[in-house]
């Protein structure tokens, strides 16, 4: 693709610019050689401004020397084609219990026109992206997912199906050291191959969470539309330990998608991530405030 021409700008306006991006430029080198994926949420998606300013944050990661790796989701979209097709969803635990039609549509959605639009963004920003999805070169192997539950009366663990919903278990990284190697912006989506080629559907958050860890990322941020996790009284926590995750899903402080997203956070500091951190998207350049700024954004889970 041909790079978007550069606007023109008149030489005071540019040493206005040029004044600020010399300060800047100390702090945007913290990043440098550093590896943060992104996890650009299906309701972080709504507004074109903030999706403008999204791709632009993310080629400037990447200008700065870190290698930006986005996984999207997309849940709000897949639900509002489902609907139009009068196909019903439910969701367990933050998951969409998936049958055949639904992983139809799902894999559509996600790999076809939320991935394409996503990479258009970027390159309009001047970025090289290169849209794939966990098929691509067996980026993601998945198996199906299954969740419990105790049944009150009896008070027996019983399984759930959930269908088609996978849950990563070998994720094959050489495709994105050689995207990086050649220069290119990865924009993933949520979608697996099993072993007998059957197609699964994942949270978003924990296919993010996956490729951090095998990546061995610095950072991994989940943008989402809310401030980051929220406490009983609903205040923004800013830090949130392991345990402390671990007993808000226990206690029910966190529902629905949060649940997936801290799991998610869990299991890549476990996994060696720095940190992993809950922010909202709905804020601009939320990515940018919280890469560069010593308080961050959102709520950072740590291993204490
Ligand atoms: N304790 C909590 N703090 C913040 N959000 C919560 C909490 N518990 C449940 N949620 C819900 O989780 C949602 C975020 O998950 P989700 O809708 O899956 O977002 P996304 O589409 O960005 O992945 C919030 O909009 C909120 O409704
Ligand atoms: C299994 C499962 O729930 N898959 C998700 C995949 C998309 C997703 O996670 O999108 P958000 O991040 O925008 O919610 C779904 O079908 O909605």
């Amino acid at each position: 693709m041909t790079a978007p021409a550069a606007p023109t700008i008149s030489r005071e306006e540019w040493l206005a610019k040029a004044q600020t991006l010399s300060e800047a430029l100390p702090y945007m080198r913290r990043y440098d050689g550093k590896i943060i994926v992104v996890k650009y949420g299906g309701h972080a998606m709504g507004n074109p401004e903030l999706a403008r300013q999204f791709a632009n944050d993310i080629v400037l990661l990447k200008q700065v020397g870190a290698y930006p790796i986005v996984v999207h989701g997309g849940g709000p979209q897949i639900g509002k084609l489902l609907d139009r097709l009068q196909i019903k969803s439910e969701f367990i635990d933050g998951l969409r219990v998936t049958d055949k039609d639904t992983m139809e549509i799902a894999e559509m959605v996600l790999s076809g026109s939320i991935n394409k639009e996503i990479v258009a963004l970027i390159n309009d920003a001047g970025g090289d992206a290169i849209g794939l999805s966990g098929k691509d070169d067996d980026l993601i192997e998945a198996r199906k997912a299954t969740r419990t539950r105790r049944d009150p009366d009896s008070n027996i663990e019983k399984v759930i199906d959930l269908g088609f919903v996978g849950e990563p278990f070998r994720i094959n990284p050489q495709i994105l050291h050689k995207l990086r190697n050649a220069g290119f912006i990865p924009v993933i989506a949520p979608i697996g191959i099993g072993e007998d080629g059957q197609t699964y559907n994942i949270n978003a958050d924990t296919a993010a969470g996956a490729i951090a860890a095998a990546m061995d990322a610095t950072r991994l941020l989940l943008l989402t539309d809310v401030a980051g996790f929220l406490n009983k009284e609903k205040e923004l926590v800013p830090g949130l330990s392991v345990s402390a995750a671990r007993a808000a899903i226990a206690d029910g402080t966190a529902s629905g998608g949060m649940i997936p997203k801290l799991e998610t956070c869990m299991d890549a500091v476990v996994g060696g991530v720095e940190g992993a951190v809950i922010l909202d998207g709905r804020v601009p350049h939320a990515i940018l405030l919280e890469i560069f700024t010593e308080g961050g954004a959102g709520t950072l889970i740590g291993t204490k």
